[in-house]
C-alpha cells in the first residue's frame, strides 16, 4: 500500500521552477494561502535535498491560521545525507523524517546518531539512490496516508517515473524565467517516448492573483 500523493508546484508559464540564480518567488499569497490549506490537510509534505539546500524551508502550516499539531509530517529524500543539522525543516515545528539509502559509511553513521537524538526518524531505503516505492510503502506503514509533493524537479522526475503521483495541482505565473539551467518542474532524465510519458486528464480550473490554477488526475 501506498500513500495517495499530490503533485504541487508554482511554475512560470515556460514551466520553471525558479531563475537561474534560484530565485524562486512565483506565486503570489493568494496561491500561498491555497497551498497550506493543502499542506493542512495532508499527513506529509515532501522535498527532496536539493530544495532543502536552495530554499531552506519550514515546510510547516504558516500562511493561513493553524495550531502546531496541523503541521504535517516534514519527509526529505536525502541520499547522501547532506541535511544541515541548522536546517529550518530539523526545527521543533514538526516531525521530520529523512529518507535515506542503506549504505552508511562512519560519517553517515555519526550524523545519523545527530539526527536521531534530535528527534528526527532516518528511513534507510534504497542501495545507491533512495527507493522511492519503498519510501511509500514505509511512510504508508506510519500511517502517512497522503502526501503534498513539493518538489523540485528531480524528486518530481523520480516519482513521476515511478507513477507514484495520483494528482497534480499547478499554479502557473505569467511569467518567463529562461534558461536551460533553470530548474523546471519535472528535471531528471524525461522519457524517451509520447507512449512512456506521464497523462493526465483535466479536473479543474481557475484564476488567481495573477495566474491560473490547473488540477489533474494522474491517468493510471
Ligand atoms: N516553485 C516551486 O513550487 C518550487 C520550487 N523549487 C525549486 O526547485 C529547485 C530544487 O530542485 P532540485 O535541485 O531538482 O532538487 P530536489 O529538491 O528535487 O532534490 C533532488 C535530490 O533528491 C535526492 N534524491 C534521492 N533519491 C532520489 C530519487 N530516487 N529520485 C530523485 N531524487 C532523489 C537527490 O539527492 C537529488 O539531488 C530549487 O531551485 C527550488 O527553489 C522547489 C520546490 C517547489
Ligand atoms: N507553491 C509554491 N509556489 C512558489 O512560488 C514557491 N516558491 C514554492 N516553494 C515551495 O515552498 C517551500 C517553502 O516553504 P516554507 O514557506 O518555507 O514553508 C519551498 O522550499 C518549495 O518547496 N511553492
Amino acid at each position: 500500500m501506498k500513500p495517495y500523493v499530490i503533485s504541487n508546484v508554482g511554475i512560470t508559464l515556460d514551466g520553471k521552477l525558479a531563475t537561474i540564480d534560484n530565485d524562486s518567488r512565483i506565486s503570489g499569497e493568494e496561491d500561498l494561502k491555497r497551498v497550506h490549506k493543502i499542506r493542512k490537510e495532508v499527513d506529509g509534505i515532501m522535498v527532496g535535498i536539493g530544495t532543502v539546500l536552495k530554499d531552506n524551508p519550514r515546510l510547516t502550516v504558516h500562511k493561513i491560521e493553524a495550531r502546531k499539531e496541523d503541521n504535517p509530517v516534514r519527509i526529505v529524500v536525502d541520499s547522501k545525507l547532506r541535511i544541515p543539522l541548522n536546517a529550518r525543516i530539523l526545527n521543533k515545528d514538526a516531525k521530520t523524517i529523512v529518507a535515506t539509502t542503506k549504505e552508511v559509511d562512519k560519517e553517515k553513521e555519526e550524523k545519523i546518531k545527530k539526527l536521531t537524538e534530535i528527534g528526527v526518524e532516518v528511513i534507510k531505503v534504497g542501495k545507491y539512490k533512495v527507493d522511492l516505492k519503498e519510501l511509500m510503502e514505509e511512510l504508508y506503514k506510519r500511517g502517512i496516508k497522503k502526501i503534498l509533493l513539493e518538489g523540485g524537479g528531480t524528486l518530481n522526475w523520480g516519482m513521476f517515473k515511478e507513477n507514484l503521483v495520483d494528482e497534480v495541482r499547478v499554479f502557473i505565473a505569467p511569467k518567463i524565467f529562461g534558461g536551460k539551467d533553470a530548474p523546471t518542474y519535472v528535471d531528471g532524465e524525461g522519457f524517451r517516448t509520447v507512449e512512456e510519458c506521464v497523462k493526465l486528464e483535466l479536473k479543474n480550473f481557475y484564476r488567481l492573483d495573477d495566474g491560473l490554477v490547473l488540477e489533474f488526475k494522474v491517468k493510471k
